[in-house]
Formats: structure tokens, sequence, C-alpha cells
């Protein structure tokens, strides 16, 4: 029976535009994504059963069909039955250290290793692009989990570009262990209140998408500017999010009043929220400020770097 460990990285969102409302109900976006070193391990095993079953320690964590990684595995077996019948089911583990609905991606990067996983299990030799298209069928992070990095995604957030690797910025991230914001609240929110701005035609949708291709902040990143990356970051979603949760916008003002701060903004939806640094040191010092200043045992807070990765093999046996 073999058996597959692998790194499932969380993300930031450097940027997000939400540049038009689509005949689905989702947001045409043009977002600029970021993998992050905070990583969950994802172990995949097969069964001599034919059934799927998870296992996370994590209080947060379902371990019924809602959990995404789950559903991951329902989705190979849908799509590659006759490796099903041959190989068995699966079981998963999952070693949580991404904080549960977070704005990071917790969910849809599980879901990503347990594709990647399945795809190793049963030897089907799955290319990138094919384990993005069933990524896209679980959620809209997923897609860009899978190979990770620093890359442009538009449309929904699955049509994903690579941008030059990022690597050895240092960020601080918070995040209220109890506060959770719906994703989908976050982007109807948005459209209630800001909707009318929304770009209508299709050829002026893809003409903003690619502006954002030849923008300030995808220059600073080709130049590996931290400070100017920092002062170019930007997220439509805090415009809904940081007045319906003074929380957020109390940890994003602590962050800006750092010293050694280049930038400070929400991820995704939130709640969570990241600063770049100048350097780990600075990292640490800012770090114990804010635990300093807020000693809520709920606060969780991180010290960790932007990454050149999405799903990586940690081990097999
Ligand atoms: C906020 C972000 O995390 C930023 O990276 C993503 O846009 C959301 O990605 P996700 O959680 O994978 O999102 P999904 O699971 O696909 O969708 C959750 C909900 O968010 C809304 N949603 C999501 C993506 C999108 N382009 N437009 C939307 O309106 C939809 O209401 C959907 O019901
Ligand atoms: N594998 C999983 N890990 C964490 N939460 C999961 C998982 N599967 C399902 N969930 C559920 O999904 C909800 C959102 O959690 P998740 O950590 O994926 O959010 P998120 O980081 O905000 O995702 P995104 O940034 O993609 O919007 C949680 O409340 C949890 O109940």
């Amino acid at each position: 029976m073999r058996s597959y460990t692998l790194i499932a990285p969380a993300k930031i969102n450097l940027y997000l535009e939400i540049i038009g409302n689509r005949p689905d109900g989702f947001h045409e976006l043009a977002m600029i994504l970021q993998s992050i070193d905070l990583a969950d391990q994802i172990s995949v095993r097969s069964l001599s059963t034919d059934t799927i079953r998870v296992h996370s320690h994590h209080p947060q964590v379902p371990t019924d069909k809602t959990n995404l990684a789950y559903r991951a595995a329902e989705l190979m077996v849908k799509e590659f039955p006759d490796s099903f019948a041959r190989f068995g089911g699966v079981e998963i583990t999952i070693d949580k250290h991404i904080p549960v609905a977070a704005g990071l991606a917790g969910g849809s990067t599980n879901a990503a290793a347990v594709l990647v996983g399945i795809d190793l299990l049963w030897n089907l030799g799955l290319t990138q692009s094919e384990l993005e298209e069933l990524g896209a069928v679980l959620g809209s992070d997923v897609p860009f989990c899978i190979a990770g990095g620093t890359v442009i995604a538009t449309g929904r957030g699955e049509q994903l570009s690579p941008l030059p690797n990022l690597d050895n910025i240092y960020i601080v991230l918070a995040k209220y262990r109890s506060l959770e914001v719906s994703t989908a609240w976050a982007y109807k929110t948005y459209r209630q209140q800001f909707g009318s701005t929304y770009i209508k035609d299709t050829a002026s949708l893809i003409a903003r998408a690619s502006a954002v291709h030849s923008g300030p902040i995808v220059r600073a990143i080709a130049n590996k500017d931290a400070a100017d990356i920092a002062k170019k970051m930007h997220n439509d979603l805090e415009r809904v999010v940081l007045p319906e949760y003074p929380q957020v916008l109390q940890l994003r003002e602590l962050f800006a009043s750092q010293p050694g701060v280049l930038g400070t903004m929400m991820s995704g939806s939130g709640p969570s929220v990241f600063a770049l640094v100048e350097s780990q040191q600075q990292a640490e010092v800012i770090k114990q400020q804010i635990r300093t200043t807020i000693p809520n045992e709920d606060l969780e807070l991180f010290v960790t770097r932007m990454t050149t990765h999405g799903i990586k093999i940690a081990s097999s046996v």
C-alpha cells in the first residue's frame, strides 16, 4: 500500500481587483496570488476498502463530505472510476497549520494536494493543466494552489499566468481564531454596494484584466522590490470587510504603525491581515510588539515568507 505526504502552502493576495459580474453569479477578477511558507501537511494512502476517509486533529476542520479535500477525492473517483476500482479507496490525513477560514486558501490547498496525491497513487500522469482543470471544479483558488508561486489570476480566479517568482520577502500574519468571514457574503456585499462601477462589456473586461499584466505592481514584482510591491498592494474586498469587522481594521492600523512594515493588506476575503517587512529579524520584533499590544490569546500570529512552490512531495512510502 503506497502513501504520499505532501506540503500544501497557503496563499496571500498581493492584489485583488473586482472588475465585473459574471452570468454564473461569480465575479471577474484580476488578482496577484502569492504562495507562502505557512503550510499544511497532507498524507494520502490507498485503502483496501472502497471508501474515502478524512482525519484531522484540528477542531475546526470537518472530516465529512463538507471537507474540500474529501470532495477532491470524490471528484477523482468520479473522473477515474477504473483506477478507483483497481487501487481502492483513499485515506486523507490533514495536519493543519494554516488558520481556518482565514482568506489563506486553507481548504483549497488541501484539495489541490489531494488531486496531486491521488494522481501519484493511481499513476495517472496528469499534466499541471489537467490538474488545474479538475481543481477549478472544486473552487476558484484550487487551480492556483497546485503549482503556486507568484501568479496573475483572472476570470473567476482560475486563469493563471506565472510572474517572476518571489521568495525571501518576510511576512507577519495575524488572524483572530474565532473570527470568520464568509467569502460569498464579502462578494455579495461588494456587488450590492459597488456593482454599479463594474465593467459591463466583454472587450473592456479583457482590456482591464490585461492592463493588470503591465500594471505598476507587476513591474515592482519584476524588479523584486519588496518596498515597491508593498506600496502597490490592493484588495477591493477591504472596502466591505473593514467597515463590518473593526478587529480587522484595528489589526491593519496596528501593522501600519510598526517601524519596519513596508505595507499591510487583508488577504482574500479576510479576516487575516498581513504585513510585508524588511527582514526576518524585524518580522519577529513586530510579531512580539503586536502580541504585547493585543495580549488576547484568540489572536494567532505567524512569521512566514513568500515561497516559489505550490504542492510539493515531502515523502513517499
Ligand atoms: C477571495 C479569494 O480567496 C481570493 O483569492 C477567492 O476569490 C475565493 O476563492 P474560493 O474560496 O476558492 O471561492 P469559491 O469556493 O470558488 O467561491 C466561494 C464564493 O465566493 C464567491 N466568488 C468567488 C470567486 C469569484 N471570482 N467570484 C465570487 O463571487 C461566490 O459567491 C462563491 O459562492
Ligand atoms: N480542508 C479544509 N481545511 C479547512 N477548512 C475546511 C476544509 N474543508 C472544508 N473546510 C471548511 O471551509 C471553511 C473555510 O475554510 P478555509 O480555511 O478553506 O477558508 P479560506 O482560507 O478563507 O479559503 P479561501 O481563501 O479559499 O476563501 C471552514 O469554515 C471549514 O469549515
